[in-house]
């Protein structure tokens, strides 16, 4: 690799309680990869939550390039420290912790090295991320059922199970979701009614799974916005066993639209989960800022605007 092929700084943010603790064995590997991609690699390991943050905050202008090893909490911080910088850091996201939902969307491999081997491609894009009242979000944000899976998720499954434990917590907050009143206003209109989740989602991968909707992009400005009553409780079910459509029968008992921002409001202050973190309540004020940050990318899956409108396109071309 010549210097024309390198950043000159580069700074490696390691967050070693990301996961199920086995960071530290593959960090020589990682960073022997990665010190290549780099005149000067440095890096700092997290001591605390929030850490991430300051750090991008305080250093990331100066670095051409930030790593971040760890998952989606520690990307969620690493957002909101570059997000505000005048010239941020291309941000290289290093799968490493439990479900890594937001790489997963920017098509990073998953395994470390192989993801470690990809940052060294220099594929850049610019990508949404969306915004939370004064908070930035990478994944999605959203409130009731969602919410209740994070908080439901009990730290030492997680340590133990790892991805497993997303499926407990869900089935058991499945059997409890409560529904709750909403007002909504976006671009096309208000609506209020009862649901039991509202999900804005930016990336199409979230808890591992893939959310079925052909149309979720990182690069067009739109978050997809989700909201689903109680009797759509069976198919989030089927969906997060089987992969099912959420958007096919149930199409009454899931309202589904894409937006570039919108209002919330709940009849009591809810929690609001933003890419798993939980620290603000409703009312919200969403909106999504269309390629806002550079970050490194893989092999993204292709999606489709329009499939039933492909499909048919692809029959009458066959005729
Ligand atoms: N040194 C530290 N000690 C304790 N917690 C930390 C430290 N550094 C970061 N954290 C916190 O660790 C939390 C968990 O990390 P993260 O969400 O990245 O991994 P994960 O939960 O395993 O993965 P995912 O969110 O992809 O399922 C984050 O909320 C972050 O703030």
């Amino acid at each position: 690799m010549d210097m024309d092929e390198t950043w000159k700084n580069g700074l490696l943010i390691y967050n070693g309680h990301a996961g199920q603790g086995e960071l530290r064995e593959r960090l020589g590997q990682i960073s022997g990869i990665l010190a290549e991609t780099c005149d000067r690699l440095s890096l700092i390991a997290t001591k605390e939550p929030g850490d991430t943050e300051r750090i991008c905050r305080e250093e990331g202008e100066m670095a051409d390039v930030v790593f971040v090893l760890g998952g989606d909490g520690t990307v969620h911080e690493a957002v909101n420290g570059c997000a505000d910088l005048d010239s941020p850091p291309v941000l290289g996201i290093l799968p490493g912790g439990t479900c890594n939902d937001f790489s997963r969307a920017l098509g990073i491999p998953q395994p470390l090295d192989k993801a470690a081997a990809a940052m060294a491609s220099r594929k850049v894009d610019l990508i949404d991320i969306g915004r939370m009242n004064d908070r930035w979000f990478s994944n999605f944000m959203g409130i009731g059922l969602i919410a209740e899976v994070s908080e439901n998720q009990d730290a030492k499954l997680k340590q133990s199970m790892g991805r497993l434990s997303y499926y407990v917590s869900t089935f058991k907050t499945l059997s409890q979701a409560r529904p709750f009143h909403y007002q909504l206003e976006t671009d096309q209109g208000r609506q209020e009614g009862e649901a039991v989740m509202i999900l804005a989602a930016n990336g199409f991968s979230l808890g591992a799974v893939q959310i079925p909707s052909p149309s979720i992009s990182l690069e067009d400005g739109l978050l997809d916005l989700f909201i689903v009553r109680e009797a759509g409780l069976s198919s989030i079910r089927h969906w997060f066993t089987q992969g099912a459509s959420l958007l096919d029968e149930s199409q009454e008992d899931i309202v589904y639209l894409q937006t570039s921002e919108f209002t919330l409001q709940t009849e009591h202050g809810m929690a609001i989960d933003m890419d798993g973190e939980m620290y603000r309540f409703t009312p919200a004020d969403v909106s999504v800022k269309k390629k806002k940050l550079p970050f490194l990318t893989g092999t993204r899956p292709v999606r489709r605007e329009q499939p039933a409108q492909d499909e048919e396109d692809h029959k009458s071309a066959q005729q």
